[in-house]
């Protein structure tokens, strides 16, 4: 569907020819390599460039990141929208390897943060300078090695329990399941209870208002009059105020554990001693509960949303792969043979390569962040000679990265968790051939959190279970900014014999 149509469509449109017109007056873009002007975009138009292009459904846009990606290979281009500063498209992964190594020439800029400030505020997604800096730290103490230990080991074995009776009854009763819910219902009791000492589900007011602000925020990337258009979206505002209301009541309820007393804290179990320990960690290090607020609900969307998006379409994948459904058969069956039982600590990134292999390989193919935007600080050339002035907006697309020949063969559109296998052992690639965590100093907080969550959720459920589609062909993504899945995954359910 596109995301504007009919007469808005031609009353925008009049406004858009206007304001280029101003803009091609008044700004000539700058962006050179060794002298010269950029390649473009087959299609791009006179003054409008690619303008209408971003106007088209997500999906559209994403397969077209990935026909220019086959186009101009490695070659960075440039790509223009009315009202908007001059940018480019890089490809080349020793030019993400740049941006990634000089954070401080690419910041977020303001054309992200306007876009997202009213869903994210002051949160770590938007932040940069000291603000990002506390809320990193934070982080860091929450997911450091021994909360990781709990959070896998006690907290996740106990929600997995409740995700395999859920199943167990939908196995019985034949009805279909929609597997995306009970992998956001999964991440939402985790990280809710882990993160905040709150019990969270996925049907809560809080998380289908996020959800549905997600999509609108996502769409002010591609509409260029987004800031007129939005005035007049009320569900939209309606939702951020939900959201608003939401940072609140994490931070008074924190604030309320706090006051009980340290001595009870010394009763608790293990899981006890960890619930809540991100916020404590934020409430310690920053003073203004506003910026509190945003930050927990920062980490809330890029912790829980991303896993479980990244576990559905795993599991999409792997119901169409038999071969590697069966690959994955063996090797639990190997490390349970090993260890002589099931057991909760049994499956982890370390032991379990090809499991992880699967995982990774399907956010290859599906990157729950499959865009990157960032904005030039200072002027600066990047390593293939492209200047970009101060100001320039600098797009890197991983759902296309992902796909390149270049880069991974001429099987690049294959899901082949083989790929990541040498020897019998996983092998990563580089940030920045792989940009599915981002790089550098805002290298994803979370990634070994998330990589051990999906392998032992992967390893239960495909050892008592399997999984058919409840519906025939292809799943896609809906607007977002991060790549929920069309209508969920309904799937049929029967356990293993
Ligand atoms: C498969 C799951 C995940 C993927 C693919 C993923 C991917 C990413 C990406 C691409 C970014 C950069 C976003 C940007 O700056 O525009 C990011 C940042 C971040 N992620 Fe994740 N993430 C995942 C899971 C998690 C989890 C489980 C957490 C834990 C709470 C987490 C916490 C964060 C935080 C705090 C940042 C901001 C880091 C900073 O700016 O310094 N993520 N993630």
């Amino acid at each position: 569907m596109a995301l504007i149509d009919g007469p808005v469509l031609l009353i925008l449109g009049t406004l858009l020819v206007t304001i280029i017109l101003v803009k091609s007056l008044l700004f000539s873009p700058t962006i050179k390599r060794n002298g010269q002007s950029l390649r473009k975009p087959p299609d791009t138009l006179p003054l409008l460039g690619n303008g209408i292009r971003f106007l088209q459904a997500r999906q559209t846009l994403f397969h077209w990141f990935t026909s220019c990606e086959k186009t101009f290979g490695y070659e960075t281009f440039a790509i223009s929208v009315p009202t908007l500063p001059p940018g480019v498209v890089i490809n080349d992964p020793r030019n993400l390897e740049f941006v990634f190594k000089n954070e401080s020439l690419f910041g977020k800029g303001e054309f992200f943060k306007s876009r997202s400030w009213d869903l994210f505020g002051y949160g770590i997604i938007n932040a940069d300078g000291n603000l990002w800096k506390a809320q990193r730290k934070a982080g860091l103490a929450f997911l450091n090695t021994s909360n990781l230990k709990v959070l896998n080991d006690v907290a996740l074995a106990q929600y997995l329990d409740q995700t395999v009776e859920l199943l167990l009854g939908k196995s019985e009763d034949g009805n279909v399941v929609d597997l995306q819910d009970v992998f956001h219902e999964l991440t939402s009791l985790l990280m809710g209870k882990m993160a905040y000492n709150m019990e969270m589900h996925t049907k809560d007011d809080f998380t289908v208002g996020f959800d549905y602000a997600s999509g609108v925020t996502a769409e002010r990337f591609q509409n260029p009059l987004w800031f007129i258009t939005d005035q007049f979206r009320r569900p939209f505002w309606k939702a951020i105020r939900a959201i608003r209301i939401f940072g609140d009541e994490i931070v008074a309820k924190a604030q309320s554990d706090k006051s009980e007393k340290a001595a009870s804290a010394l009763e608790k179990d293990r899981m006890g001693q960890m619930s809540g320990s991100l916020i404590k960690s934020l409430l310690d290090s920053i003073p203004d509960t506003e910026i509190v607020a945003d930050a927990a609900l920062n980490y809330l969307s890029a912790g829980r949303d991303t896993t479980a998006q990244a576990l559905t379409w795993t599991f999409y994948l792997v119901m169409r792969h038999q071969g590697v459904r069966d690959e994955i058969q063996r090797e639990i069956e190997r490390l349970i043979a090993q260890h002589g039982g099931f057991g909760p600590s049994l499956f982890a990134p370390a032991t379990s390569p090809y499991i992880l292999a699967v995982f990774t390989e399907a956010l290859r193919l599906y990157p729950p962040v499959p865009f990157e935007i960032k904005q030039a600080v200072a002027s600066t050339t990047l390593p293939d000679g492209t200047y970009l002035p101060k100001g320039s907006v600098l797009v890197w697309c991983t759902w296309a990265m992902n796909r390149s020949h270049i880069t991974w063969g001429a099987d690049a559109e294959e899901f082949r968790p083989d790929r990541w296998i040498v020897d019998g052992k996983f092998v990563a690639k580089s940030a920045h051939e792989f940009p599915v965590f981002n790089g550098g100093q805002r290298l994803c907080l979370g990634k070994k959190m998330a990589e051990a969550v999906a392998v032992k959720t992967m390893a239960a459920l495909f050892w008592m279970f399997s999984f058919s589609p409840a519906t025939a062909g292809e799943r896609s993504s809906k607007s977002s900014l991060t790549l929920p899945m069309e209508g969920g995954l309904p799937v049929r359910v029967q356990t293993r014999t």
